[in-house]
């Protein structure tokens, strides 16, 4: 499928969660098989030849394609949560959202020392999340992460946050 039929599955949902914000849906890249299919193949299409140990995915959207990820790429899928959620020991890092702070967690062991990490989302915005997510990611022993998006909002700059390896296949 070219990036505009992928594009034309996202649906824009006008004042989501939260007025002036225009929330991308991207559910109906879930429902074919077809489709997630393709989804993961773009996904997955830099990494081919690539060592990866791990995909990580990130509460709750990045647990979809996260998974299926995975599984292609023959790896361990670890979760990375938000807080209270995952039995310890944990490693947890706090970050600086529009509007206060908020923090995610990773189980101490799910990383070994020299892991080379997949980092999985569904949406790259501010990249807040994800910088998160890499501290956390090192923090516990990767020696590399790869960023990994199904959708990018470019004009915010997401990108701008961390140094890694970044790929999305729907930019917006
Ligand atoms: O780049 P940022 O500005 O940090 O935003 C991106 C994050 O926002 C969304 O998560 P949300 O908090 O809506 O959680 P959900 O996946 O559980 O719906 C999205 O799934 C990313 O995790
Ligand atoms: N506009 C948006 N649509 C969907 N998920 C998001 N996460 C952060 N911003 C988003």
């Amino acid at each position: 499928m070219t990036e505009k039929e992928l594009k034309a599955i996202v649906v824009d949902v006008p004042d989501f969660p939260k007025q002036g914000i225009i929330f991308k849906d991207i559910s109906g890249l879930l429902s074919t098989n077809e489709i997630r299919s393709d989804v993961v193949d773009k996904l997955t299409q830099p990494y081919q030849g690539k060592r990866i140990d791990v995909v990580a995915g990130i509460e709750s959207r990045g647990f979809l394609f996260g998974m299926l990820l995975a599984q292609k790429l023959k790896a361990k899928f670890i979760m990375i949560r938000k807080p209270g959620k995952l039995p310890g020991p944990i490693l947890k890092t706090s970050y600086e959202l529009e509007y206060g702070t908020d923090s995610l967690e990773i189980q101490e062991k799910s990383i070994k020392e020299d892991d080379v990490v997949l980092l999985h989302d569904d949406v790259l915005a501010t990249g807040g999340t994800a910088a998160a997510a890499i501290t956390l990611l090192k923090e516990a022993g990767a020696s590399k992460v790869y960023a990994n998006f199904v959708l990018e909002l470019g004009f915010l700059n997401g990108r701008k946050q961390f140094s890694e390896s970044t790929h999305s296949i729907l930019k917006y």
